[in-house]
């Protein structure tokens, strides 16, 4: 059994801990009951010891599990991971919600997805990256004690994703420190519309509206002074046919949507300009947590 669980990309400019999206770049859990623990990783993460033991993943798993069953078992966990860590794609959003998703396989009882995502809420208090983890597509998510409320929409297959992840990494917990502690009427209007005609934008699949719609107030500058590419990124993913270019998440990737057709010309240019950075076309995704039996 595989449970596997894709990257996202949230905020997309506005939307701050709102919006959200998911892209076709999984990681991918095996587990088997065993005599010992033992913990295997290919792909990111494998060579960084700390994910080798007691991991995000671990510590969630044995919560779930034991609340679900009230036994101990050991298990066997083989790690295929694919997103990369603390670089604004959801990496932790796919953790838990991936820790969450298999202590119930292991425990053999059946959830929704709509159970799984509030459970995970309880390790990621924003639900912009954790809604598209589960729920795949875009995603308008809120939460109202200790619940998400949110509203998916399909993202049709002639899009593109093109990441730029730097060499960098950029943690949330930290970058969210760095954000003002308020917002002045003119810029909390200047968001709550964009953030509103973005949604309407992916709603109506008015792409060409997107460029406009998903500038933001809140965070994106004061991020990417701290990795200022970002910059020169943006304006050549504009320059070069982007729909949108946002940061993504909190960092350091920088997430361009473009038609197929705009991909790879886009993905060339961006490689040209930034050779130390890992530039990826990604499909769009549509399906978020899977368990493939
Ligand atoms: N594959 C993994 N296995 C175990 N822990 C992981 C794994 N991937 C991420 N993590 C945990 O999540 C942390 C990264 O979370 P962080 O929120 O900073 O970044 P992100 O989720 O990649 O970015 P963003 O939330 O901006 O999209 C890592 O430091 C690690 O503790
Ligand atoms: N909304 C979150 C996304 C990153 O987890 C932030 O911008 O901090």
């Amino acid at each position: 059994m595989i449970i596997s669980v894709p990257a996202t990309s949230a905020n997309l400019g506005p939307g701050f801990d709102t919006l959200g999206l998911s892209v076709d770049l999984r990681n991918r859990v095996e587990f088997k009951p065993s005599r010992f623990f033992s913990v295997s990783i290919k792909g990111e993460g494998e060579s960084n010891p700390r994910l080798k033991g007691n991991n995000m993943f671990v510590s969630i798993f044995n919560e779930h599990y034991q609340r679900l069953t009230h036994k101990k078992q050991n298990f066997k966990f083989q790690f295929y991971n694919s997103i990369p860590l603390s670089r604004g794609l959801g990496s932790s959003s796919a953790v838990i919600v991936s820790a969450i998703a298999t202590a119930h396989e292991a425990a053999g009882v059946r959830v929704s997805k709509r159970r799984i995502l509030n459970h995970a809420l309880v390790y990621e208090s924003h639900p912009d990256n954790i809604t598209p983890a589960v729920m795949g597509g875009f995603n308008v998510a809120t939460v109202e004690k200790n619940k998400v409320f949110s509203q998916k929409k399909h993202l049709p297959d002639y899009l593109r994703a093109v990441v730029v992840i730097p060499d960098k990494p950029i943690s949330t917990a930290k970058s969210r420190t760095t954000l003002p502690k308020s917002y002045s009427k003119e810029n909390a209007v200047f968001n709550v519309s964009h953030a509103a005609l973005t949604v309407a934008a992916f709603f109506n699949e008015d792409w060409e509206m997107l460029k406009i719609a998903t500038q933001d107030r809140f965070h994106q500058k004061a991020r990417m002074k701290m990795m200022p590419e970002l910059f020169t990124i943006q304006k050549t993913a504009y320059e070069q046919g982007a729909l949108m270019s946002t940061l993504s998440g909190s960092g350091s990737t920088f997430f361009s949507l473009c038609y197929d057709e705009d991909a790879a010309g886009l993905a060339a240019r961006l490689e040209q300009r930034f050779p130390q950075f890992a530039v990826k076309i990604l499909n769009l995704d549509n399906h978020g947590l899977t368990v493939e039996r």
